[in-house]
């Protein structure tokens, strides 16, 4: 695949990865069989939360110095249905390790949230013990569809994420279970938080009938009022990890 046509801040990161996954091995080796476990925890009567171990990133530099075991344990405590954790070093101060820690510290599912520009890394985030792997439509353009394929013959759910109605279109072509609508623009880092819920009505429109949810640039329980009876799930990262008491924090947002 060619990433060097990626514009902006996200053209950076992903030239990154692909340095770093250059010489990996692309061989999955034999199915696993795939628990479901990250799906299943997001679809319930009211919003889900995706919290995030999110230590820095390209917008706000670095955010909090969090031990990801603890923070997991933290959000889990205050509520959260699913963790995500970013393992990408350079611009996220994420690690594979810390993925490793996560999961063995709570019993949510756990999200790989990198920039999967390689085979090696879905068999990785399956090693790892993570439920889920984020691709990006941005990123992965209409191969996104083969990845999908790889992480299901790895066992691992897939959060598909789109940030407008042209990778929208593309990520329901491809078979996509779970669908994220990122708020925030990775080329330019700018929010909006009207994309989320213009999505998810088109999704719907279109007949999709797996999971939706919503991420990036959430602060308070207020915030998420748009996209409370449409999203089945939110994805919140750094005003939870900024906050200073995690578990507090995560019960606030999720307070109706
Ligand atoms: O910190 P926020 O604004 O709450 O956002 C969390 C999450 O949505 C964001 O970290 C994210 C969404 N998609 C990504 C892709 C790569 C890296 C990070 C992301």
């Amino acid at each position: 695949m060619d990433f060097s046509k990626v514009p902006g801040v996200l053209g950076r990161i992903v030239a990154g990865r692909v340095q770093d996954y250059r010489d990996a091995d692309p061989d999955l080796g034999a199915p696993r069989a795939g628990e479901r476990r990250f799906e299943a925890a997001l679809r319930g009567p009211s919003l889900s939360l995706i919290a995030e171990v999110k230590r820095a990133s390209p917008s706000e530099g670095a955010i909090a110095p969090l031990d990801p075991a603890t923070a997991a344990r933290a959000y889990e405590q205050g509520g959260a249905s699913a963790i995500s954790c970013l393992t990408e070093p350079r611009h996220f101060d994420g690690h594979l390790g810390a993925l490793r820690e996560v999961v063995g510290a709570v019993a949510l599912p756990v999200l790989r949230k990198d920039f999967v520009v390689h085979p090696a890394m879905l068999r990785e985030a399956a090693d790892y013990g993570a439920s889920a792997a984020l691709l990006m439509v941005s990123v992965l353009g209409e191969a996104v569809g083969e990845y999908l394929e790889m992480a299901h013959h790895l066992g691992l759910d897939a959060l598909v994420e789109v940030h407008d109605e042209r990778e929208l279109d593309i990520a329901l072509g491809s078979g996509a279970r779970i669908l994220g609508v990122n708020n925030r623009d990775l080329t330019t880092l700018n929010i909006d938080l009207a994309v989320s819920p213009r999505l998810i009505r088109r999704a719907r429109g279109a007949g999709f009938g797996g999971v939706l949810v919503a991420e990036s640039g959430y602060r308070t329980a207020a915030d998420l009022g748009p996209v409370r009876d449409l999203a089945d799930a939110v994805l919140v990262g750094s005003s939870l990890a900024r906050s200073g008491d995690l578990a507090r924090a995560t019960r606030e947002l999720l307070a109706p």
